[in-house]
């Protein structure tokens, strides 16, 4: 697959139980091309708190050891809030394939944060793909990325 994102690291991906069928078809998804997944939970669709997981993802992510993260809960929102705690992620919410590749192209996003009571699976990976493929743009939104820390 053709992507900015260095996939000699493993992709790390994780849900709730809303999320959590579609997080392990994605994993299948993913393996299937021959990617390497770092699969941090659940394992089960027992009724699980959001935040254990996304944190799991975002620390990943900011460690720089998986190239980017995958998170799935029913809205997005309870994963996206949590991850964008976390100094160094970029978390952003894709509906969409407009908008999942508008938070490559110019939020530099480094985590994807999907719908799953929202979307269908095959829109889900689809705009898995799409948020691979798309490289950040840099120049002007390059300096609106830079201001977004907390100084
Ligand atoms: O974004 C969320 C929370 O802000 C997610 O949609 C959760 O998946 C959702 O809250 C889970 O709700 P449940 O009633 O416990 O299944």
């Amino acid at each position: 697959m053709d992507t900015t994102f260095d996939l000699k690291k493993p992709i790390a991906i994780g849900s709730d139980h809303a999320g959590f069928e579609y997080k392990d078809a994605t994993v299948k998804w993913l393996k299937e091309q021959g990617l390497e997944v770092k699969d941090l939970g659940p394992s089960s669709a027992a009724s699980v708190d959001y935040p254990d997981f996304a944190h799991a993802v975002s620390a990943a992510v900011e460690s720089g050891k998986v190239a980017f993260g995958i998170l799935y809960c029913g809205s997005a929102n309870g994963v996206a809030i949590t991850a964008n705690k976390h100094q160094g992620v970029r978390a952003g919410l894709a509906w969409d394939s407009d908008v999942a590749k508008l938070i490559r192209l110019h939020n530099n996003a480094n985590i994807i944060c999907l719908p799953a009571r929202f979307i269908a699976l095959p829109l889900a990976l689809e705009l898995v793909q799409i948020f691979m493929q798309t490289a950040f743009e840099g120049g002007r939104h390059a300096t609106r990325v830079g201001k977004i820390a907390c100084q």
